[in-house]
Order: structure tokens, then C-alpha cells, then sequence
């Protein structure tokens, strides 16, 4: 029987042939392109430097978790073993719950929830609960993983439709238009796997590395800008883009102006 830790031992393998550029990497595209999320990280942090200022801890652990995901993600690729399919999707599953823990508006607690401290108390039970069931059907966690992109979707819905700056409405639309290519490279890699390699290009998993990142590039941002808005009453949130307005390709960010007005 072969040990958890062995190569290919895992329930799924991503369409890219393996062992094909090295003899130690079974997909070298697909984890190579984990480099997005070593870029990720600190250029979130720089970028947001002043709400980092102001409130270190959630943007710190949620960039060194996205840190965790790059790297575990790099080892699964590399081995395709067992331990590597369940750490790369529960270091997915623990960065959510930890960016919900800090970062979940208030204003959508269920009812029983009074305080943030009672929402990390009920996030931390999911999580754990929700630890436990990934490992009776490995295969099925990334689709579920895969859904809560929807509730991000629906909440960035509702909280556009009570703000009218024009910046955090490019921002979202950006963003949602990077993860719609994220998603379509995730779902063709894994359903029309036997056409791409009819035309010996297999590479669409690595494709929704690189995509994926660029729209939680664009994410962050937009929870830090509520976060700022509905947590920070005495500070205004500001989109800036990096290198500059006129750009064609930009990255948003937050600055933190003083006294807040109302979005
Ligand atoms: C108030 C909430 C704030 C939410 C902030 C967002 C925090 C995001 C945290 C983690 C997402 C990391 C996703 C990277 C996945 C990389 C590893 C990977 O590719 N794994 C695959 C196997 O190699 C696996 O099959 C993938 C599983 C699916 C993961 C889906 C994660 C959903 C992420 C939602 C991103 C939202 C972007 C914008 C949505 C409109
Ligand atoms: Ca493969
Ligand atoms: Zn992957």
C-alpha cells in the first residue's frame, strides 16, 4: 500500500502530463506558477502599508496564510501525494476563515451573533468541523472551496449597491473579471482535460494559479476598503492605484484619509 507521502498518491491529478521537464517535479508548470502568491503576499502588505499601520494583524496573517497556500500548493504539484492534496486545500480553507474571522462586516452576523469575538468562536468550530470532513472525500473539498467565491460574490453585490464611488465599482468588476478566467482554467483542467491534450496544451491549472491571484490582488483591497469604512469611523478609505492612474494594468490599494465621510 502506498504511504500518503508517496508520489501520486493523491486522489486527483491536474491535467498537465507529469514528469515530463523533470524527473523530481511531476507538473513543473503547475508549480512553478505558485510564484504568484510569494508576489501576492508582500505586495499586498506594501501596497497597504497604512492600513497595515493602523491594524497589523489581519493583512499579516492572512498574506503569511496566502504565503502557506503558495507553498503547499509548490509541494503538491511537485509530489501529487496525498498529504500534499489535503494541505494545499486546508491551508485554502484555514486562509478564508481566518479573512472572514477579521474581516466579515458586522452588519451580516447571524442574529445569535452579537460580537466578532462570538463570529471567531463560530468560524473557529466550522473550520475545525469542516477540517474533520475533508478527509472523506478529498476529490469533493476544492469544489466546495470553490463555492464560497459565490457568498464573496453576493456580498461584494450587495455592498456596491450602497456605495456609488466609480473606483470601488471598477475595482469589483476587475476583480470578478480576473476570477471568471480563474475559474474557467479550473473547471476546463479538470473537465475537458482529454481536449487540451489533444492539442498538447495542458496547462490551464497553472493559467488559474497565476488568474487567481490576480483577482485576490484585487480582493484584498475591497474588504480592506469596508473594513476600513464599516471598522474605522475615524478614518476615510481611498482606492490609489499602483504605479499610477493612468496606467493601462494597475494595482489597487488602500490609503486612509482623515475625517471619514460617509461612502
Ligand atoms: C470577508 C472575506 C474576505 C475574503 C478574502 C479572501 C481570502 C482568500 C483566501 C484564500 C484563497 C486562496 C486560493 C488559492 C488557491 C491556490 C491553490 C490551488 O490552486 N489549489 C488547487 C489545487 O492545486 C485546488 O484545486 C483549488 C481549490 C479551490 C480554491 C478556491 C478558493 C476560493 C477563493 C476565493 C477567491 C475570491 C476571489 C474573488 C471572488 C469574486
Ligand atoms: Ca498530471
Ligand atoms: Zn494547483
Amino acid at each position: 500500500m502506498p504511504s500518503i507521502f508517496s508520489y501520486q498518491s493523491a486522489e486527483v491529478d491536474w491535467c498537465e502530463s507529469n514528469f515530463v521537464r523533470s524527473a523530481v517535479i511531476a507538473e513543473y508548470y503547475n508549480t512553478i506558477s505558485n510564484v504568484s502568491f510569494f508576489v501576492l503576499s508582500p505586495a499586498l502588505l506594501y501596497l497597504n502599508r497604512q492600513y497595515c499601520q493602523k491594524k497589523a494583524v489581519p493583512l499579516y496573517f492572512v498574506s503569511g496564510l496566502l504565503l502557506l497556500v503558495g507553498v503547499f500548493s509548490m509541494y503538491f504539484h511537485m509530489t501529487l501525494s496525498y498529504v500534499g492534496q489535503l494541505l494545499d486545500e486546508l491551508s485554502i480553507l484555514w486562509t478564508l476563515a481566518v479573512a472572514y474571522s477579521f474581516w466579515y462586516p458586522q452588519a451580516y452576523f447571524p442574529k445569535c451573533i452579537k460580537t466578532r469575538r462570538h463570529f471567531f468562536w463560530l468560524t473557529g468550530i466550522t473550520t475545525v468541523i469542516s477540517t474533520f470532513m475533508s478527509f472523506i472525500k478529498p476529490t469533493l473539498n476544492a469544489y466546495a472551496l470553490n463555492c464560497i467565491a459565490f457568498h464573496l460574490l453576493y456580498m461584494t453585490w450587495k455592498e456596491l449597491k450602497k456605495c456609488n464611488d466609480r473606483r470601488v465599482h471598477r475595482m469589483a468588476a476587475v476583480m470578478v473579471m480576473w476570477w471568471v478566467l480563474a475559474i474557467t482554467s479550473w473547471i476546463s483542467d479538470r473537465w475537458l482535460c482529454w481536449l487540451w491534450q489533444a492539442i498538447n496544451f495542458p496547462y490551464f491549472h497553472s493559467f488559474w494559479h497565476v488568474l487567481i491571484a490576480m483577482s485576490l490582488l484585487y480582493c484584498c483591497p475591497l474588504v480592506i476598503y469596508f473594513d476600513v469604512s464599516y471598522e474605522m469611523p475615524s478614518f476615510k478609505p481611498k482606492l490609489e492605484y499602483w504605479p499610477s492612474d493612468s496606467w493601462p494594468v494597475v494595482v489597487p490599494y488602500v490609503t486612509l484619509e482623515e475625517p471619514h465621510k460617509q461612502c
